[in-house]
Order: C-alpha cells, then structure tokens, then sequence
C-alpha cells in the first residue's frame, strides 16, 4: 500500500480480528479515493491482519479473486474474507472469480465472505446493503459483521449481484465514456442517456419469464431490467419488492417504446414514480414481475449490462447462481427501506 493511503484515522475498530485481502482497484471512483486508506488504517488498529493487492487492468479483479480464494495471494492461509475496493465493476469481477474459483473442502470460496469498500459513481451494492459510508463504521462492518447470504444472477453464464438489463439502459452503459465518468460522475449517464434517446431506434424485445412454479410467460418490452435488487442507479427504486436475500428475480418490463416514453421512464425513475406506471392504461406501462429463469431475445448481438458494465450480448439467458456471503449489516424489515 504507497504511503499517500496512510491517512489519519479518527476512531480504533474494537470488533474481532479478521484476515482480510482487499483486492483494490487504482482508477475506480474519484472522490472516494481516500477512504481505503483510512479503512485499512482502522482494521489495522483494530488487530486486523491486512493484506492489499492492486489490479492492473480489466478483469483482473476477478483473476486475483480466483487466487485469493485459494490462499495463493496470503502465504497459502485462506483469509477470512476477500474484500473488493472500488467500483460496482471492481465488485462484480471479484464476485465472479470468488465464486468460479474450485471449491475447496472447508471452508470453500463460496463460504468466503466478501466484503465492500465502496468507491465508485453509483455504488448501487453498498446502497441495497445499507453500508456505512464512514471509514470507521465501514472498518467495524468488516472486521465485525455477521456475514448476510445474498444471491446473485447469472447472465449466459456471467455473474451480476445486483441488475441486468437490456435496451436502452444497456446501450447508455456501454456507451458512457469512462473519462467523462471520471470528470463529472453520475451526469456523465445522465449526457449519455439524452444522447441515446435522441437516436434511438426503439427496437423490441421478446422476454420469457419461468416463474418458480414452471410457469413459461412470453412478454414483449422496449426495454428490460432483470432486478436482485430494489434499488437501480444509485439509490433509485426499480423493484420495490425485491431483496438480495431472495433467490429470484424481479423482472421490470418498460412496454411503451419510442423517444418520449423513454424520457418519461427516466423522469418517472428519478421522482420516485416509477411504479405507479403500472397503472397506465391500455397495458403499455412498466411492469414488474417475478422469475427463476429468463430469456431476452432482440437483435443478435445488443448488449446486456450487469451491475453497469457489458457482462453479455443477446440471446440472453438468465438463472438465478448459487448464494454466497457478504459483511453487511443485517438485513432491515423491508417497510423501513426506502
Ligand atoms: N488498474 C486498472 N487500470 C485500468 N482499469 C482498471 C484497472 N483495474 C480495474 N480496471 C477497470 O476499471 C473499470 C471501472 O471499475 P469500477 O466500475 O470498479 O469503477 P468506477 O467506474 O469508478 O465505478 P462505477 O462502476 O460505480 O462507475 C472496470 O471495468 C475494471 O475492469
């Protein structure tokens, strides 16, 4: 860790030691940056024994995942828990290579606790997980916390923890410009979905749901998010009835099409409206229901987006991947979440 992390640390973590191996990623985030410093500062005091690897390019955090899972990253001692710093991308790739790794007999990678140091633009896991955002809290939650089992989706075969989506959210996340991220954070979507809408084809896709009682339903949508969780976007809710802690999905069908109705879901999203659209007439509103499987077909190739990257291209299928566990603080009565 270079010295520039080695930041002052307001409060001591008094919770148990923990092995810890924080898998962090350089360039995630931008006004964050600081706060790893200041959470292995924290652990540290606190007795935890910690140990940080830097990525170096895409898809190494999940390579690294895949090492630390097996203790080849710590001496050959298995830590007790894999912790990504960074962004919802730095967070899926660890993800993805905890859980590919072999298992192992005990205590196997899918037991491995993962924990969050979340530093990107939207932090849509940290958010649906309710993480402290302080360095002190934050470093007591990873030294501390029970550990939650959550489960994530999976999308022809790649893992996401929080969302898929296809059609012009999709599209928004592929073409965002990672520098103008970089300089002005969340508007650079905001930039990025005007410019889409205004050159939107408005193609339709076909959507087969199978809920858990076998039921196979075709549906048609101009654009589809397959939830794990309730929030969408920072702290937008998209499926207010869904929980990481549930095995299914939400499956969230945009039915209108065309440039206006794709201003109004956007403007309906950031109001807090955007379930109320299930009451608009004729049937062409925003629907949400639930499924263990999904099939998304559309033109051949369009991209999926998960947890805010590209992770797959049409034909999509979706099924819901094995549970794992995550330090967070417990889950709250679903009536007191936002
Ligand atoms: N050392 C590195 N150099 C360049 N890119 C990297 C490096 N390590 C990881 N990456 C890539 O950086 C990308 C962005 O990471 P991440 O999503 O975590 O941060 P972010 O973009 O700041 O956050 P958010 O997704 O919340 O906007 C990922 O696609 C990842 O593969």
């Amino acid at each position: 860790m270079s010295s520039a992390l080695h930041l002052a640390v307001t409060e001591p973590v008094s919770a148990p030691a923990r092995r810890l191996l924080i898998i962090h990623n350089p360039v995630a985030g931008r006004r964050r940056r600081g706060l790893i410093g200041r959470v292995v500062d924290a652990l540290r005091q606190g007795g935890a024994d910690v140990a940080v690897v830097e990525t170096t390019g895409p898809r190494d955090a999940e390579r690294l995942a895949g090492l630390a899972a097996s203790g080849a990253l710590t001496d050959g001692r298995i830590p007790d828990a894999i912790v990504a710093s960074g962004g919802d991308g730095t967070i899926n790739e660890v993800v993805n290579g905890l859980l590919a790794a072999p298992t192992l007999s005990p205590p196997g990678p899918r037991l491995i606790p993962l924990g969050l140091i979340p530093l990107g633009t939207a932090n849509v896991l940290a958010a649906e997980l309710d993480l402290p955002s302080g360095a002190a809290e934050l470093a007591r939650t990873l030294a501390g916390a029970v550990p939650r089992t959550i489960h994530a989706g999976r999308a022809n075969g790649r893992l996401f923890t929080m969302m898929a989506g296809v059609g012009l959210d999709a599209h928004v996340v592929e073409g965002v410009d990672p520098g103008v991220k970089r300089r002005i954070g969340k508007g650079a979507y905001v930039l990025e979905s005007l410019a889409q809408i205004a050159r939107w084809p408005s193609p339709r896709y076909r959507v087969i749901t199978t809920d858990a009682a076998g039921h196979v339903r075709e549906h048609e949508a101009a654009s589809c998010i397959v939830a794990k969780g309730h929030f969408y976007g920072g702290r937008f809710v998209c499926a207010p009835d869904a929980r990481l802690d549930e095995g299914g999905f939400h499956v969230c069908l945009f039915e209108a099409g065309g440039r206006l109705a794709a201003l109004g879901y956007g403007a309906a999203l950031v109001t807090g409206r955007l379930a109320r659209r299930t009451e608009a007439k004729g049937g062409l509103g925003y629907r949400v229901m639930p499924a263990v499987r999904v099939r998304i077909e559309g033109p051949v190739g369009d991209p999926v987006q998960g947890d805010g990257d590209t992770i797959a291209r049409l034909p999509v299928d979706m099924e819901t991947a094995a549970p794992f566990r995550v330090l967070a603080p417990p889950l709250r009565p679903v009536s007191r979440l936002p």
